[in-house]
């Protein structure tokens, strides 16, 4: 039986989601996995791409692929794609299912004209993960800006910031989890795209409960650790220095910690973010929660920028992304390292070989 497809996103047509697709295409490592690769970009731009990486060199030879043009507008017709699989022929590198940019594309220049295009690519891959016409959902970078520029918001009518509170809505979920990954650590965070004034008052008694309950199943479910030892940061400096620097760890995240340490999960008490990041620590556990974005990431993209994974828990369907942006300085250039797509592209091709039910 033929595998099911994965579908992956382009993003921002101005940056390198489309560089980074045609160069892991070209190593031959897509086809490698055995299973129908839909990319989500305009055609015509993805042909022009692909011509300037050829042309500077950056691509050795060319390459081959189908194009479908489903219906998007003023609903996306899903039926369009399966009847475009047919004509899909065994020697192509993937499927391009066209979704049509509003304005020429400029490499390295935002034109938030093309914000919807971005957008329209993430409805479409999630209606594909949905009605499980895709094994998962592999998302190249996107530019917030260019979607809250152009005025497109989240469902709930709070301003875009991101594929994972997109997913999140769009799936109908109260909480998932942003966990990016790499072979030095696995970092899971309580907040996400917030500014840093808001942060302490999203650590809610909630917020950090539903956290550890997603990162604990998704552990043990998607990675196969039975009994995972999680190390979790504390907000403040010192953990709070016994509440001198802060309460939270008192007044929040300790009581919770303390729940599931007397239901014998093995975590640990909110402990001082700057001395948890040490090899020492490191090496005894499966997963760090943090608590917004700029604790734990930083420290997880300097052991392994380019070789990191992010991927959303807590979703009905596997979504797993690069672990950079749009890096509007290399797009078309064919400077931009593909490895952290092809690690994506990997996990979720693994994941979905569990084919174990998320949901
Ligand atoms: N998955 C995503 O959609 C995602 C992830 C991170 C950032 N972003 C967005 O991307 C935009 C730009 O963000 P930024 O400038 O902070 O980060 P960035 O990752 O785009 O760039 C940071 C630096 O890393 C370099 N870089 C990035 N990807 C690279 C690659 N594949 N190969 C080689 N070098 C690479 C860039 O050239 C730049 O010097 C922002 O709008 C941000 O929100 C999106
Ligand atoms: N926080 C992510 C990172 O730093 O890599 C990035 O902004 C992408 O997040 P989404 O997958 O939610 O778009």
């Amino acid at each position: 039986m033929q595998k099911q497809p994965l579908v992956i996103t382009t993003g921002e047509p101005a940056g390198i989601g489309m560089d980074i697709v045609l160069m892991l295409a070209q190593t031959g490592e897509l086809r490698a996995l055995g299973r129908p690769i839909w990319v989500l970009a305009d055609a015509q731009m993805i042909k022009q791409r692909a011509d300037e990486l050829l042309a500077n060199g950056s691509l050795a030879h060319g390459l081959k692929w189908q194009v479908m043009t489903p219906t998007l507008r003023p609903t996306i017709n899903l039926e369009d794609i399966d009847a475009g699989t047919l004509n899909h022929e065994a020697d192509d590198e993937f499927v391009v299912i066209n979704v049509p940019c509003a304005a020429p594309v400029v490499p390295g220049q935002i034109d938030v004209n093309n914000a919807a295009m971005v957008l329209t690519q993430l409805e479409l891959a999630h209606q594909l993960a949905m009605t499980k016409r895709v094994a998962a959902i592999v998302t190249g970078p996107l530019q917030k800006s260019a979607l809250i520029d152009a005025g497109l918001r989240l469902l709930d009518g709070s301003m875009f910031s991101g594929h994972t509170e997109f997913f999140m809505q769009q799936s109908g979920c109260d909480k998932v989890v942003m966990m990016l990954a790499n072979p030095a650590m696995k970092v899971a965070l309580v907040t996400t795209h917030l500014p840093l004034k808001d942060v302490p008052a999203a650590i809610t008694t909630e917020n950090v409960e539903r956290t550890v309950e997603i990162v604990l199943q998704d552990l043990q479910q998607k990675f196969g650790v039975a009994n995972p030892r999680i190390l979790v940061c504390g907000l403040n400096p010192h953990a709070g220095e016994g509440g001198h620097l802060g309460d939270e760890e008192i007044r929040v995240i300790n009581p919770v910690l303390q729940r599931f340490i007397d239901m014998g999960v093995d975590i640990s008490l909110a402990m001082p973010a700057d001395t948890l990041f040490t090899k020492r620590h490191l090496a005894h556990c499966d997963a760090v929660i943090a608590m917004y974005h700029d604790q734990g990431l930083p420290v997880l993209k300097s052991h392994g920028f380019g070789d990191t994974v992010n991927l959303t828990l807590g979703l009905p369907y596997i979504r797993t992304s690069v672990d950079h942006g749009t890096a509007l300085d290399l797009a078309g250039h064919g400077a931009a390292s593909a490895s952290s797509l092809y690690q994506a592209v990997l996990m979720a091709h693994d994941m979905a070989m569990q084919a174990r039910p998320v949901a």
